[in-house]
């Protein structure tokens, strides 16, 4: 059968893109239509630069043109995105802190997912890698960094810095830690609310030593509360990571914390997602991978908000023994959890540093290479 290519162009106009009010044709998506006997081929360009976007133009090309032309006509999409420019919108709020280069806020929309574990291995990467590293565990429901670095039975001591008095920050790991696990009582139950804590947050960044900091990470409370909004508004935070694992539940609660960081009112550049128990591999067969909790999900969810996808993490027992007995998984020299922790950490200081060129030159953002890395060996 020998196809026309009006005949195209009339059954394109029934769809449109995703996203798109106006129909292929009429939005100039459709770009050349060629014919060849019964073989069609469309050259079509959307807005929408998400892998379902595509998919789902795509897919509904070769339904119109199957349902409406021919059944059996054989189609090529050639299918190209052009999205429009995003204006940039990283605005720093806050005063910056000085001596404090960068801070990363680590989230969750869900809890248990391992961002405190995630945390607390890309502190420890840092400062193996040679950057000065701060942490200030802010989960005031429930704080398990002084477990995770084993000084849950210290507390900071109050120093006198030119005439004031200030609160040293607890140091493992070539860490500096701050968390509220260090004011509470470890049976008590955290009532504090929002200004309360906002309060006693604010005295551990602004009446804290914390010195020259390369980095500062934020393990933030789970979920999208008040909470962080006073955090967020208060500090000049630099950019935020989010982890998930791949399951449905989480994802959706994740998807909700990238839209907290992106709302106006917060305005925090998302450096993007991490996959945490991305699948699971017992120790004694580390090429077995068993994804129990689906598969992929926060890297489809990443391209889907069109946000970095930062790695994953598999799950493995000896990371979750590490954090219990208080000492990070990623300081085992030479292991492939080392490894996996390495190469996140990479991505979160590339995308820091993208960013970094993208905002305005303020006190708070002054990476601007990864020359810290180069200590890391490339694999
Ligand atoms: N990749 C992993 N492999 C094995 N265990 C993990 C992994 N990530 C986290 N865990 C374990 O899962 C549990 C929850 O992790 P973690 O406390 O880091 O989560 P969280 O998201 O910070 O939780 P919340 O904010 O609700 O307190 C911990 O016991 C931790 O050791």
């Amino acid at each position: 059968m020998k196809l026309k290519k009006v005949d195209i162009l009339k059954a394109l106009e029934k769809i449109s893109a995703p996203g798109e009010g106006q129909n292929l044709v009429e939005s100039g998506a459709v770009t050349n239509v060629q014919v060849f006997g019964d073989e069609v081929e469309v050259d079509v360009t959307i807005k929408n630069p998400s892998l379902q976007a595509k998919k789902k133009t795509e897919v509904e090309i070769l339904k119109i043109i199957h349902s409406e032309v021919y059944e059996k006509a054989k189609i090529k999409v050639n299918l190209k995105v052009d999205a429009p420019a995003k204006p940039k919108v990283n605005q720093i709020k806050g005063n910056p802190i000085p001596g404090i280069q960068n801070i990363i806020a680590v989230a969750s929309g869900k809890g248990g997912v391992g961002k405190s574990t995630i945390t607390a291995n890309l502190a420890v990467t840092l400062a193996k890698m040679g950057f000065k590293v701060g942490l200030l565990d802010t989960d005031i429901y429930g704080p398990s960094m002084p477990i995770m670095f084993d000084v849950a039975n210290e507390k900071p001591l109050s120093i006198n810095v030119n005439g004031k008095a200030k609160m040293k920050p607890i140091e493992n790991y070539g860490v500096k830690l701050l968390s509220i696990g260090f004011f509470t009582q470890p049976n008590q139950a955290v009532i504090w609310r929002g200004p309360m804590a906002a309060k006693a947050l604010n005295q551990m960044i602004f009446d804290a030593h914390w010195g020259e900091l390369d980095f500062l990470l934020l393990d933030l409370p789970p979920g999208t509360g008040d909470i962080h909004l006073s955090i967020m508004q208060s500090l000049p935070v630099t950019g935020a990571v989010v982890v998930s694992t791949p399951q449905e539940i989480a994802l959706a609660d994740a998807r909700k914390g990238v839209a907290m960081f992106q709302q106006e009112a917060i305005n925090v550049p998302v450096l993007g997602i991490v996959e945490n128990m991305a699948y699971f591999t017992p120790e004694e067969l580390p090429d077995n991978k068993y994804y129990i909790f689906g598969q992929n999900g926060a890297k489809n969810l990443a391209e889907d908000l069109d946000v970095p996808f930062l790695g994953e993490m598999p799950l493995v027992q000896s990371i979750r023994e590490a954090g219990d007995v208080g000492r990070p998984a990623a300081l085992q020299t030479a292991s492939p959890i080392e490894e996996a922790f390495e190469e996140l950490t990479k991505n979160v200081v590339q995308e820091l540093v993208r960013r970094n060129t993208d905002l305005p030159p303020t006190e708070a953002i002054k990476i601007t290479t990864m020359a810290g890395c180069s200590a890391v060996k490339k694999k």
